[in-house]
């Protein structure tokens, strides 16, 4: 893994203050982050208004390294108080910012939410959870969180995945493989194109993981795009022993390239890493968290951008573990 400079885009300090004093005001209007139907239309209204500026830093991921970091943000560490213990006791903290990353994900799309994760919010908290160590999800911490796509279970997963960065004392490294920085052989990509095994529901979706109304569907692993590959990965959450061998090699060599091609990531407060989760699966290293309300603190938010395929078509018929995703704004 390398800790090559990942390409940033940098707000100038009005544009930065415009974003802030936008979300600020709909805060002081509806006195919540929490996003109800009204306050969705505001944001959403904002976010039409916005200039070429902010535009134009929110414009699609457009390099091989499938990400952007967006700088210029203003976090005050003081400010946002201590790091909450759980995501579901994060409730109105960093709400400033939790109206920033709306704001900036209806620029560069529709925010989406679960059901079944984080109960429905749109923009969720990660930080590290008491008992939760070892887990393969958000939570975790002195484990590797492995490569993977956000949401790969599901066909309405995000286009975009954006991590906004609170805190992050130890500068622990958010990891990124782009598909596009891969090498395979033509042999190993047709052999991954195919759908042969399924990729079940992760940890952070309890009800999604009982569903057993229809058998999982095998999907393919890597698509060939009009723009370019793409890939659907989650190795913690694919039975890959049901698939036969060649496949289960080839998986290795990919897997492999994606380790070679990683780049570390560290955010700083106010730092938001956008990621195009199509072509690049993203993970975390290890850390020891510390339970004293100055843990590495992120928020994230999830984008589908419509219109957009880079993926499947047969994608439209999967179930979806009976999970639906919410979208912000009716388009
Ligand atoms: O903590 C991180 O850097 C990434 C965690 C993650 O995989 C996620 O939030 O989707
Ligand atoms: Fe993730």
């Amino acid at each position: 893994m390398s800790t090559a400079a990942a390409p940033v885009r940098t707000l100038d300090d009005r544009t930065a203050s415009e974003l802030r004093l936008t979300a600020e005001k709909i805060l002081a209007e509806f006195g919540t982050s929490t996003a109800t139907p009204r306050l969705l239309a505001e944001v959403a209204q904002a976010a039409a208004g916005f200039g070429d500026t902010l535009r134009h830093h929110c414009r699609p991921v457009d390099t091989a390294d499938g990400l952007f970091v967006l700088r210029g943000l203003d976090v005050d560490g003081d400010a946002i108080g201590p790091t909450p213990s759980s995501w579901a006791t994060a409730d109105g903290c960093g709400a400033s910012f939790d109206l920033q990353l709306l704001l900036l994900a209806s620029v560069m799309g529709n925010p989406l939410a679960w059901e079944g994760q984080q109960d429905g919010r749109f923009i969720h908290n990660i930080v590290p959870a008491a008992g939760r160590e070892s887990e393969q999800t958000g939570a975790s911490s002195t484990v590797l969180l492995s490569p993977h796509t956000e949401d790969a279970f599901h066909p309405g997963r995000a286009h975009l995945l954006m991590l906004g960065c609170m805190r992050n004392p130890d500068g622990i490294a958010t990891t990124a493989a782009s598909i596009r920085k891969a090498r395979l052989t033509d042999e190993d990509i047709g052999l991954l194109s195919r759908p042969v095994v399924p990729i079940l529901p992760d940890d952070a979706y309890a009800e999604a993981q009982g569903y057993a109304a229809q058998a999982p569907p095998a999907v393919p692993t890597l698509f060939a795009a009009e723009e370019g590959p793409t890939l659907r990965f989650d190795p913690a959450y694919t039975p890959l022993d049901e698939a036969d061998e060649p496949y289960r090699s080839a998986y290795g060599r990919l897997t492999a390239e994606l380790a070679r091609v990683s780049v570390a990531v560290s955010l700083s407060p106010g730092e938001v890493l956008v990621v195009d989760n199509d072509l690049v699966v993203h993970g975390r290293v290890p850390f020891q968290a510390r339970y004293d309300g100055s843990d590495r603190w992120l928020k994230r938010a999830s984008v589908r951008v419509p219109g957009r395929r880079s993926r499947p078509l047969a994608e439209a018929r999967e179930h979806g573990y009976g999970q639906a995703a919410l979208e912000a704004h009716t388009s």
